[in-house]
């Protein structure tokens, strides 16, 4: 991983973005507070950085001996799933998609104690796996923008005319039972030996998890589009990775040795596939995993944003596409408004060095899951 400062010493930090890029203070100096955890070697900011609950996302952190089970947060293993379609953009009939994906609102009918089971993993779950689960996550069918590369493209079956599905979920309800049963006070994490290896070993759960639910999720959409696929890019997002000592933390950080990356923008713009150059140690093998957020929910209820949005509007997307989403809340609190310009993310990478553009994809068809009525409730009083 690179010759980093010794536990003890200050921590090396590191912001992979360009001067104008736009970093709220607050997350600059939650940077800060996270390369000032004990045992912390190094931190890296990336262009999406902003601020989360315990730490930045868009952030990876590695200590030495130690693991922060509050860095990875509630939900981890939330990641992107890419999948090649065997439909032509051609072949899509776009009214009969958007009746189709709807379906994804449900429970998923599929026997998932069985697949729980075949996969070695906990049962207590189960009636949520196959969900896309709220706030920003998505299950999007895209078309092909621009194709730079088309021999690297093609490795993630991205040709000309043809249509793919990016599925952002995670690890649903079991990620927070995860972080609940592992619970620490304070910033001071857990020593690998002992409860640091118990964490570990319950987050590997749910990492595993998170990924069959994306599984799950591009089945089910598939079906509804009646076409086949298949999975080419799984890139989880939020996660502990242990390195005999060393533990590298990724809270909104997408790994960079994992192959070639998608980074979306919002449910109104484009998503790039990137390829990984080969990076500096300081970069802990990471990158922007989206746009990143911009404007918090709360502000993006906001009065005058609110008033000039009518769930038409909401419902459609700049390239005549469609949003399927019955929460009017929900759609004002993730518009594509709320997100940083995901072009000036990417180029903040390839400036740094980072990735070099493969493709660019357009969104078509965005499934986002409405709250259940007594969130909604919950919101309102
Ligand atoms: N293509 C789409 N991109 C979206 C959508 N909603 C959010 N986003 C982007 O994804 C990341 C995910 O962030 P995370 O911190 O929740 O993991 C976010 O930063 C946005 O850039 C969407 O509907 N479609
Ligand atoms: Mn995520």
């Amino acid at each position: 991983m690179g010759n980093f400062p010794e536990a003890g010493a200050v921590a090396r930090i590191r912001l992979f973005a360009s001067s104008n890029a736009w970093i709220e203070g607050a997350a600059t100096r939650q940077l800060d507070q996270l390369a000032g955890r004990p045992d912390m070697l190094a931190v890296a900011g990336m262009p999406d950085l902003h601020p989360g609950h315990h730490a930045p996302v868009g952030s990876a952190a590695l200590a030495r001996g130690r693991v922060f089970p509050d860095v990875i947060g509630t939900d981890i293993g939330c990641g992107m799933q890419f999948w090649s379609l065997d439909l032509p953009e051609r072949r899509l009939k776009l009214d009969k998609a958007v009746e189709r994906m709807a379906v994804l609102e449900g429970a998923w009918e599929g026997n998932a104690a069985a697949l729980l089971d075949e996969h070695g993993l906990p049962l207590d779950f189960a009636a949520s796996l196959g969900t896309v689960g709220g706030g920003n996550h998505f299950c999007e069918l895209q078309a092909v923008e621009e194709i730079f590369d088309p021999a690297t493209a093609a490795q993630a079956g991205v040709v000309a005319g043809g249509l793919s599905l990016l599925v952002h979920s995670g690890s649903r309800g079991l990620g927070p039972a995860v972080l609940a049963h592992h619970h620490v006070d304070g910033t001071g994490g857990l020593p690998l030996e002992g409860a640091g290896m118990d964490y570990l070993a319950d987050h590997d759960l749910a990492l595993r998890f998170a990924r069959l639910n994306r599984q799950v999720i591009a089945g089910r959409a598939l079906q509804a589009l009646r076409t086949e696929g298949e999975e080419r890019i799984d890139n989880p997002h939020n996660l502990a990775e242990r390195q005999g000592d060393l533990v590298l933390h990724r809270k909104g950080a997408a790994p960079s040795d994992r192959g070639l990356v998608p980074i979306p923008g919002s449910r109104g713009s484009v998503t790039y596939l990137v390829e990984p150059l080969p990076a500096p140690p300081d970069a802990l093998a990471s990158l922007a995993h989206g746009a990143g957020r911009k404007h918090d929910r709360a502000s993006m209820l906001g009065g005058k944003r609110q008033v000039a949005s009518n769930l038409d509007r909401l419902t459609r997307n700049p390239y005549g596409g469609h949003v399927i989403c019955t929460d009017r809340q929900l759609l004002l609190e993730e518009a594509p408004e709320a997100y940083k310009d995901v072009t000036k993310v990417v180029a903040d990478l390839e400036a740094e060095g980072l990735v070099r553009v493969v493709a660019i994809l357009r969104p078509v068809l965005t499934f986002k899951t409405a709250r259940m009525k007594r969130e909604q409730g919950r919101v309102k009083r």
